[in-house]
């Protein structure tokens, strides 16, 4: 069939998206996708076809029923100082957005952090869960399949761990019960990955035992207590992906000369702002915008852009330390990967090399470098509202 003929059968009806991919290779099959569209809607799509990554790869494994490619503005931050565990170094970050403001923002939050000496970073969690929703005859079979689990631990995570050579199943816990209802958080390392797919991979082979030794029922691999691209309080409280803490003393007169303000006044509008008023308004995260920087960096390297909402939660912590600022963040819920997912993709692979932490053996090096972003933005944002700016800083950086 020629290009054309298949592009009226899809016009027609006659033939679906996705069968294009039968037909011929991916990039042709991703041409006549758009020119369907194209035609059909006398569109001009120029912008989307114009694109460098190998669509073939692409769509083997990070999309289907592909029509091109998504450009976005990318622009860099730093130098910034990190004094982490895993970085020790100055880095250059990519970000992706089109924002106005916000890159320059992260810089001046750079610029401050390494005219301070540089951001401290530490990992204190790393895990990744999977918790299905399973159904037992009422709440007493639902104890007993909970203390299933925890008497063949042992013998559960050889089952998981068959699955993969780098997942590692850590514990079980918690196991939650509401009614007949029972859900297992299998918590996993996930090496550099995120880990998402591993983890369910091997927690269906875990569920598959269960059939076998009960009578308890699978109802859904995913039982919302992971929990996955939501934004819940198990997660902060037990941590998911990455647990992240970045913390920061700028000296009196850098806040004075960078932010343009005191310590003082970024302590009372963390206060008033990212404490007082996010309990006031029942907000699940407190802090000025931690999504900024997350969506940014995520977008640039490759990481699940859904995973924003998750890591768009913590706390904003500031002191005012005899005129110097001793600021923090706080990201209990970071999923950031260096191998897998979306990291493969040419563009996020030049992303993360930009930053030094593409491949194995990074991901902990990944995520201090993600808090730390997240400090830089965080601190510089506080400041220009400390300061009364920010509405002139979008009027000048955000408006065309
Ligand atoms: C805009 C600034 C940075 C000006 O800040 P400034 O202090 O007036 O600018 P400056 O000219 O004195 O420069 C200070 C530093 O800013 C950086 N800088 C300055 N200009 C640029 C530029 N063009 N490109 C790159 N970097 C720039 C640069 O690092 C420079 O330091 P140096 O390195 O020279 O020592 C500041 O006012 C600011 O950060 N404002 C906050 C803007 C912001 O954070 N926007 C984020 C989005 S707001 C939003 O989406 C969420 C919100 C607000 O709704 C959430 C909520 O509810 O809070
Ligand atoms: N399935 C789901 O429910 C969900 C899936 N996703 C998607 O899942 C993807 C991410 O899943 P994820 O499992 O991370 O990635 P992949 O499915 O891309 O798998 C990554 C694989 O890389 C291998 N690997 C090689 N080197 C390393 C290393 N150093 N550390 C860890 N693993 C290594 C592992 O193999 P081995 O296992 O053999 O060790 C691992 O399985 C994303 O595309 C995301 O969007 C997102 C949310 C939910």
């Amino acid at each position: 069939m020629s290009h054309q003929e298949i592009i009226d059968k899809l016009l027609s009806g006659e033939m679906k998206l996705y069968q294009v991919d039968k037909e011929v290779d991916a990039k042709e099959a991703t041409d006549i996708r758009r020119e369907f569209l194209e035609q059909k809607y006398d569109l001009d799509l120029s912008n989307i076809s114009n694109y460098t990554l190998d669509m073939e790869r692409a769509s083997a494994r990070n999309i289907e029923n592909s029509i091109g490619v998504l450009q976005l503005p990318m622009g860099i931050a730093g130098p910034m100082k990190i004094n982490g565990e895993y970085c020790q170094r100055e880095v250059f970050i990519p970000l992706a957005t089109s924002e106005g403001a916000l890159v320059a923002s992260i810089n001046r939050g750079a610029s401050t952090i390494t005219a301070s000496g540089g951001a401290n970073a530490r990992v204190v969690s790393d895990i990744m869960t999977r918790a299905p929703a399973i159904k037992c005859e009422g709440v007493s079979e639902a104890l007993k399949v909970k203390q299933w689990f925890v008497d063949n631990f042992d013998e559960l995570k050889a089952i998981a761990e068959s699955t993969t050579s780098h997942g590692k199943l850590i514990k079980i816990d918690p196991i939650l019960i509401v009614g007949s209802y029972v859900y297992p958080r299998f918590v996993f390392s996930t090496g550099d990955s995120m880990g998402m797919n591993m983890v369910t991979i091997a927690s269906e082979k875990i569920l598959d035992k269960l059939a076998e030794e009960t009578s308890a029922v699978h109802i859904a691999l995913s039982g919302n207590v992971c929990v996955d691209k939501k934004p819940a309080a198990i997660n902060i409280v037990e941590g998911r992906g990455k647990s992240v803490i970045a913390d920061i003393l700028v000296p009196k007169d850098i806040v004075a000369k960078k932010l343009k303000t005191t310590a003082e006044a970024i302590v009372e509008v963390n206060t008033a702002k990212n404490l007082v008023g996010s309990a006031a308004s029942g907000a699940m995260a407190f802090n000025a915008h931690y999504a900024n920087m997350v969506a940014a960096i995520f977008l640039a390297t490759g990481q699940d852009a859904a995973h924003v909402v998750e890591g768009s939660l913590g706390i904003t912590t500031a002191e005012n330390r005899d005129g110097d600022l001793y600021f923090s963040v706080n990201l209990p819920d970071l999923p950031v990967a260096t191998v897998g997912g979306g990291t493969s993709l040419e563009v996020a692979q030049e992303g993360l090399n930009i930053l030094g932490v593409a491949g194995s053996n990074h991901a902990k090096e990944f995520a201090e470098i993600v808090a730390c972003t997240v400090l830089a933005g965080e601190l510089s944002l506080v400041g220009a509202l400390a300061a009364g700016h920010l509405a002139r800083a979008h009027q000048e950086l955000g408006r065309g």
